[in-house]
């Protein structure tokens, strides 16, 4: 196989697949793939291969994949070992602060505790505001964290606030915006350019025409 891409599977899988398809590739077994997590493209030389989010930075940082695409906010909180390329405009939310309503975080002075799945972006955020902090590491379900009293307010991902709302959580500042990714693997984007570069501008296209359609 000339490329490799490692696809972050979960919530990018099938807006990616959408894309890849809206791109004539052949990805029908990607579209009715079973548990299968190898893929070839029944039209061109491509293999993909389903991965975690984090997984698909280590396959292209270790250049098993040519290509990944994978979302900014695992990105922001990863390694750095390859080229990010690509805005798909896919997989839109946002890094959001938010805590218990009574409790006035930003503003607090002394020690605060934050707990999120992302300790490296939480850190780089009150740092940066010169706060005391502590990060507590949490695997999911972090807006758990402050109402069982772990953390004063949590740094985590925001799509339409229902899991923010249902647990009565509020918003105190964006982060930043995230979307998908296409990374590339710094070799693989000198000794196969060409290659990159077609799926790169294919994937573009898509995008562009995306864009207009919802203008
Ligand atoms: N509401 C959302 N919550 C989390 N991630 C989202 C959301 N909307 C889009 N995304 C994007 O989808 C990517 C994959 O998220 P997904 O929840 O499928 O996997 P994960 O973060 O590895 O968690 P899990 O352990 O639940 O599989 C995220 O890294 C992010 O870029
Ligand atoms: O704004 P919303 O549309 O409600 O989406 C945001 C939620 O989705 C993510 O969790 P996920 O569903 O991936 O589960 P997790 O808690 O196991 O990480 C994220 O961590 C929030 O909890």
């Amino acid at each position: 196989m000339s490329l490799s891409i490692a696809l972050t599977k979960g919530r990018l899988e099938k807006k990616t697949v959408a894309m890849l398809e809206e791109c004539g590739y052949g990805i029908e077994n990607l579209k009715d793939k079973g548990r299968a997590l190898v893929f070839e493209d029944t039209k061109k030389d491509i293999r993909y291969f389903l991965v975690k989010s984090n997984d698909c930075l280590t396959y292209v940082e270790h250049g098993v994949a040519d290509l990944g695409v994978v979302g900014k906010d695992t990105i922001l909180e990863g390694g750095k070992e390859y080229y990010e390329m690509l805005d798909l405009e896919i997989g839109k939310c946002k890094f959001i602060v938010a805590s218990l309503p009574d409790i006035d975080l930003l503003n607090k002075v002394g020690h605060i505790k934050i707990g999120t799945k992302y300790p490296n972006v939480a850190k780089a955020y009150f740092n940066a505001k010169g706060m005391d902090v502590e990060i507590i590491k949490i695997d999911g379900s972090v807006e758990l964290s402050p109402i069982l009293g772990l953390c004063d307010g949590i740094v985590d991902i925001m799509e339409t606030g229902t899991t923010l709302k249902e647990n009565g959580l509020v918003v105190l500042d964006d982060v930043c915006p995230i979307s998908a990714r296409v990374i590339v693997n710094k070799a693989s984007f000198k000794l196969k350019r060409q290659e990159v570069m077609d799926v790169l501008k294919d994937l573009e296209r898509m995008v562009k025409q995306n864009a207009a359609a919802h203008q």
